[in-house]
């Protein structure tokens, strides 16, 4: 069976990953989101489960102790990290998942997923960005500040990933990435190794 695809999709805080990720499930029931453990506290509106896995820093440490995670990274003063049997188990179904992740965790899941399609989420300029993240006003100025400060030592890192989107408009960045998805699922390598498996069962028969 066809494998399905691991989607990573990183970019600065603000620049709309929560945003283009909650619209392109909406417009592809069947992508499959990977919600990761954090030790940040939640925002007003996020449920446990739904948005993330909210931890304290000794059950984060539990999952790291047990390799529960696929990889993990500390973000502006909070750790993240990504369950790993989840994103097995559905890649084996043959689904789709997409990882919302920062750049460091981004690059480990690299190593282990080279096939992976890497995504960057870019922001029109940084005034922009920095206009969102306020707007968003989920964060006061010393975090946003702070945010605003790994947002440039993240963009420094996009050469590392497949494809840049500019979230200039919701709509326009979900179909760029939606067809970054269609044309990843018809890369020949996805049918080469499908054949192999088909010769393979045939040669044991
Ligand atoms: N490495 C890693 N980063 C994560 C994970 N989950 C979320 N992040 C990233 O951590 C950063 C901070 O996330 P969050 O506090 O929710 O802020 P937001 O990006 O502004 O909504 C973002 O870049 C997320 O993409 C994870 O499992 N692993
Ligand atoms: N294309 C866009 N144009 C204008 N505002 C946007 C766009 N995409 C997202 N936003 C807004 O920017 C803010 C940050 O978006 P969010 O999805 O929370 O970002 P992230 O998950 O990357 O931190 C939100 O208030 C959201 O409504």
């Amino acid at each position: 069976m066809k494998r399905g695809l691991l989607i990573v999709l990183s970019g600065p805080s603000g620049v709309g990953k929560g945003t283009v990720c909650a619209e392109l499930r909406h417009k592809q029931s069947d992508l499959i989101y990977s919600v990761s453990a954090t030790t940040r506290s939640p925002r007003q509106g996020e449920t446990d489960g739904i948005n993330y896995f909210f931890k304290t820093k000794e059950q984060f440490q539990e999952m790291i102790a047990k390799d529960a995670l696929l990889e993990f990274a500390e973000y502006v003063g909070n750790y993240y990290g990504t369950p790993r049997d989840f994103v097995e188990r559905t890649l084996a179904s043959g689904k789709d998942i997409i990882l919302e992740i920062e750049v460091q965790g981004a690059l480990k899941v690299k190593e282990k997923f080279p096939q992976g399609v890497f995504i960057f989420l870019v922001p029109p300029s940084l005034d922009e960005l920095k206009q969102r993240i306020t707007g968003r006003g989920t964060e006061n100025a010393d975090i946003i500040d702070h945010r605003m400060n790994v947002a440039v030592e993240e963009m420094n890192l996009i050469h590392y990933y497949d494809y840049a989107v500019v979230n200039d408009q919701i709509d326009a960045a979900c179909h760029r990435i939606h067809c970054i998805i269609e044309a990843e699922h018809c890369r020949k390598e996805r049918f080469i190794e499908q054949l192999e498996e088909v010769k393979e069962a045939s040669e044991k028969a």
